[in-house]
């Protein structure tokens, strides 16, 4: 009799789990058509892209594809290329980086429409004046709302859904001129500083392809980086515009969050109101971002679409002051210690802009044990039950399989865990108290987000400091697998999320032997994550090291005159 009831118990649990299991295989199997679908609608994208460059005279591709921002607006304007031709070149230009890089998600079918009524307008309708970025073809991270185009963030559940409506920053550049072109890659979720996904696969950096170009905007900066667009919109919750442009050597800016508009833009987590995610322009150079957002902030069209945005117009003024500036700097914010030449890096920009004038001070970052902290359990405010129902519900992409495991330990064994990790890897015990068990400890981390960046801003007052010079994070560009185990050296960028700052990044130098003697002799494995970090920085030689410039929320113009400060005197090529 009991023998029957334990056959019968355990045949029930088996038939149980076995009908989970083949549920689970039919959705899987279900996934893998509609990615082999989705995939097949890119690669018609990418036929289209490439007939419609064969259209295009070998003399005007080579005459376009050398210029700059810059020269390819000025050339537009006088009509010596048309939008047709200038499309037509990034097209071309972008279907090589994408060969070696996989930055590409899909080329905007209309774009060539689209160039070809600009055209057709300049030609024909009386009285026709051109709009400022008339003709200039960008590139957008797939999670970017344009009308008509899935926005995934490399979930194949949410794909064959388009968007209906372009975003505010999209229709505006629409209105000025620019032509979207095509989307580029992100990893999936959006929070990782990788760049791989089920739909759209692993994008590689151009200089290396067994390392990441970094991520969520990795798409962009690989394909920036490889010459296949002038200028792109990335996006920022904790690093995504900023790690990207360190990894591949672009620059870029995450401009504080309310001076653009955020109606109908998805992040990686809904609802997370103290860590505030901004779009923002990447490309070869920061004087790009500089023009683009001269533009884009003229006049008060943003605000006047959407009220939430203060109508705040480009500063000049402030821009092109040539007073000095105090700048706070630091080179390791307590929390993570950055490789030798990350640190040499900000060292280097320290002097560019003492040279120039500028007084640099030592900053100490307060309290950055407990940065971290604040920002996963405001980033995962629902302890990540939100992305852990996605990923479930998907293909999960293996890069991603260390973040879902911590996320799939039972709060309880987390805090068991934590306790146990604070004996032999105290970093590690710290995050592993950051998921949030209740609503009670979330609106307590809420609270001491506000108070603590009313302790960094009169901090930053008291010291009568203007802006902050710092790494953007701590290793060159990492091997793909190392990033997402290396989440924690986000700390860098998050910081300025969790604040709301204005933070932007350029790049100074890349890694020398000197660099890579240091990290042998000097760099301590006091644990894991340092061993990480120092794998993932060997054989780096000649990667690309940038600094993060970073200045309280509305003061974009002053990150960028400091950005461009050190630009011009960088040694970085
Ligand atoms: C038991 C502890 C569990 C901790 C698990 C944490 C898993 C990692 C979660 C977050 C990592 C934070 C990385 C932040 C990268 C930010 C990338 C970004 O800016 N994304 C853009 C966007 O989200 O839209």
């Amino acid at each position: 009799m009991i023998l029957l009831i334990v056959v019968g118990v355990f045949s029930a649990i088996f038939t149980y789990l076995w009908r989970l299991w083949s549920l689970r295989e039919k959705r899987q199997s279900e996934l893998r058509e509609i990615v082999a679908r989705k995939r097949a609608e890119r690669d018609e994208s990418v036929k289209f892209a490439q007939k419609s460059a064969e259209k295009l005279e070998k003399s005007k591709f080579d005459q376009i594809s050398v210029m700059s921002f810059e020269e390819l607006k000025e050339n537009l304007q006088n009509g010596s290329i048309s939008c047709l031709e200038a499309v037509r070149t990034y097209y071309q230009k972008a279907i090589l980086a994408n060969k070696s890089t996989n930055s590409i998600c899909m080329f905007i079918l209309e774009s060539e429409k689209w160039a070809e009524e600009w055209d057709e307008k300049a030609k024909n309708q009386e009285g026709f004046v051109k709009p400022p970025l008339f003709g200039v073809p960008f590139s957008l991270k797939e999670c970017v709302p344009i009308k008509g185009y899935d926005q995934t963030r490399g979930f194949v559940q949410d794909t064959f859904r388009p968007t209906p409506v372009d975003s505010v920053l999209v229709e505006q550049l629409k209105l000025l001129g620019a032509i979207p072109f095509c989307q580029t890659n992100v990893p999936q979720s959006l929070l990782s500083f990788n760049c791989s996904n089920p739909v759209y696969g692993l994008t590689k950096h151009p200089l290396n392809p067994e390392r990441t170009p970094g991520g969520s905007s990795g798409g962009e900066s690989a394909l920036l980086a490889a010459n296949g667009s002038v200028i792109g919109i990335g996006g920022d919750v904790g690093g995504s515009i900023r790690i990207p442009c360190a990894f591949t050597g672009t620059a870029g800016i995450k401009p504080s969050h309310l001076r653009f508009s955020h109606r109908g833009v998805c992040g990686s987590v809904p609802g997370r109101p103290l860590i505030n995610s901004n779009d923002g322009p990447m490309a070869k150079d920061i004087k790009t971002s500089i023009e683009l957002l001269k533009i884009l902030w003229n006049d008060t069209w943003i605000s006047d679409q959407d009220p939430y945005v203060p109508p705040v117009v480009w500063n000049e003024k402030e821009f092109s002051k040539t007073s000095p500036l105090r700048i706070g700097y630091y080179i390791d914010d307590g929390w993570f210690t950055p490789t030798p030449m990350v640190q040499r890096a900000v060292l280097e920009a320290k002097e560019i802009l003492e040279a120039k004038g500028h007084i640099l001070v030592p900053f100490r970052v307060p309290n950055a044990y407990n940065v971290m902290f604040m920002f996963l359990r405001a980033v995962c405010v629902d302890a990540g039950s939100f992305l852990s129902r996605k990923l479930m519900n998907d293909i999960i992409d293996p890069l991603l399989y260390t973040q879902v495991l911590l996320w799939m330990i039972p709060l309880p064994i987390q805090r068991l865990f934590a306790w146990m990790a604070n004996v032999f890897f105290p970093r590690l015990g710290n995050i592993m108290r950051a998921m949030t068990l209740n609503t009670a400890q979330l609106r307590q981390t809420y609270a001491d987000i506000e108070a603590y960046r009313s302790e960094f801003t009169q901090l930053m007052k008291d010291k009568n400091i203007d802006a902050l010079l710092c790494p953007p994070t701590v290793t060159p560009a990492l091997p793909h697998v190392m990033a997402s185990k290396l989440f924690t050296a986000t700390s860098y960028t998050g910081i300025f999320n969790l604040l709301d700052f204005a933070a932007g990044v350029v790049p100074v130098t890349r890694v020398c032997k000197e660099d890579l003697q240091k990290l042998e002799d000097e760099y301590e494995e006091h644990d894991l994550w340092y061993k990480i970090a120092k794998n993932g920085s060997r054989d780096s030689l000649g990667l690309p090291i940038a600094v993060q410039v970073a200045t309280p929320p509305f003061k974009e113009e002053v990150c960028l005159r400091i950005l461009r400060d050190i630009e011009q005197d960088a040694k970085f090529q």
